[in-house]
C-alpha cells in the first residue's frame, strides 16, 4: 500500500498547481469532492481569491468552501461555471475517468457539465494506462434505493456482465446513503477492452430505470495534474 504521507504530498502538489495554473480571482469555480480537492480550496484561500464564486459538488465540498470563507453559490444562482477542479479515482490513457469512490458522482457530473472546463487533480496512484488497471473497486453507480436489487440483477446479465454490490457504510449499520438520498453500487467488470465498449457502457448504464448517475466520466476532461512522489507534477493534457 502506498505511503499515506507520499500520497498526501502528491495530492497537495496537484491541487495547488491546478489552481495556480487555471484559476483567476473572480471566476465561477466548481469545487469537486474528495481528499485532493481540499488542497484546491486551501490554495484558492491562500491566494486571496475571495471574489471567486464557488459551487460545491457535495456536502463535504460545501463545508470546505464555508470553512475557507469563500463565496458559496449553487447552480440555480450560478448555472454556468468557468472551471471545475475535481479529483478522480482513476484516469486512463484516453482521459476516461472513474469517479465516485466517495459517493459524490451525481453532483460532480452535474457541476462539471455546467463548466467550460473540468480539470482533474490526483496523486500518482490514479494514473493508469488501461481502463480499470489501478482502480479495482469497480464503477460506482448511484441508484434509487427501491431499484437496487433489480439493477444488480440486470447488471449481472448481458450486455453488462458486471458484478455489482451494494456499498455498505463503515460507521453506520446498513448501506451508504448519498447526499441525494440514494444508494451506491460498485460494479466490477472482467474486461472492457476498447474505447468503444467503454463509451457504449457509459450510455447503456444511464438507460436503466433507477440508475441516477454513474462514475464513468467520458470525454469530460482534457487536463489532469498528477502529483508525483519526487515533488514534481505530471501534467497530461490534450
Ligand atoms: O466521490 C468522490 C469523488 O469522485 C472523488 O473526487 C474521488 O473519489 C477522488 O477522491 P480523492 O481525491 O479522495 O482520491
Amino acid at each position: 500500500m502506498a505511503d499515506k504521507k507520499l500520497l498526501d504530498d502528491a495530492k497537495k502538489l496537484a491541487g495547488y498547481r491546478a489552481v495556480e495554473d487555471n484559476v483567476k480571482n473572480g471566476q465561477r469555480v466548481g469545487i469537486g469532492s474528495g481528499s485532493t480537492v481540499k488542497y484546491v480550496v486551501d490554495k484558492i484561500k491562500e491566494l486571496g481569491y475571495t471574489d471567486c464564486i464557488c459551487v460545491p459538488t457535495s456536502f463535504q465540498s460545501r463545508q470546505l468552501i464555508i470553512e475557507a470563507g469563500l463565496k458559496l453559490s449553487d447552480l440555480s444562482i450560478t448555472p454556468e461555471l468557468d472551471i471545475t477542479i475535481d479529483g478522480a479515482d482513476e484516469v486512463d490513457q484516453h482521459f476516461n475517468l472513474i469517479k465516485g469512490g466517495g459517493g459524490c458522482q451525481l453532483q460532480e457530473k452535474i457541476v462539471a457539465h455546467a463548466s467550460k472546463e473540468l480539470v482533474i487533480v490526483a496523486d500518482y496512484s490514479k494514473d493508469s494506462v488501461e481502463f480499470g488497471q489501478n482502480w479495482k473497486k469497480g464503477i460506482p453507480i448511484e441508484v434509487h434505493p427501491m431499484a437496487y436489487v433489480p439493477i444488480i440483477k440486470q447488471l449481472s446479465q448481458a450486455p453488462f456482465n458486471l458484478k455489482a454490490t451494494l456499498r455498505m457504510a463503515v460507521n453506520k449499520a446498513g448501506p451508504v446513503v448519498t447526499d441525494n438520498g440514494n444508494f451506491v453500487l460498485d460494479a466490477t467488470f472482467q474486461s472492457l477492452n476498447s474505447q468503444h465498449e467503454i463509451e457504449k457502457l457509459n450510455v447503456q448504464l444511464k438507460m436503466i430505470p433507477g440508475v441516477v448517475e454513474h462514475g464513468l466520466f467520458i470525454n469530460m476532461t482534457k487536463k489532469v495534474y498528477f502529483g508525483q512522489t519526487d515533488g514534481t507534477i505530471k501534467l497530461r493534457s490534450k
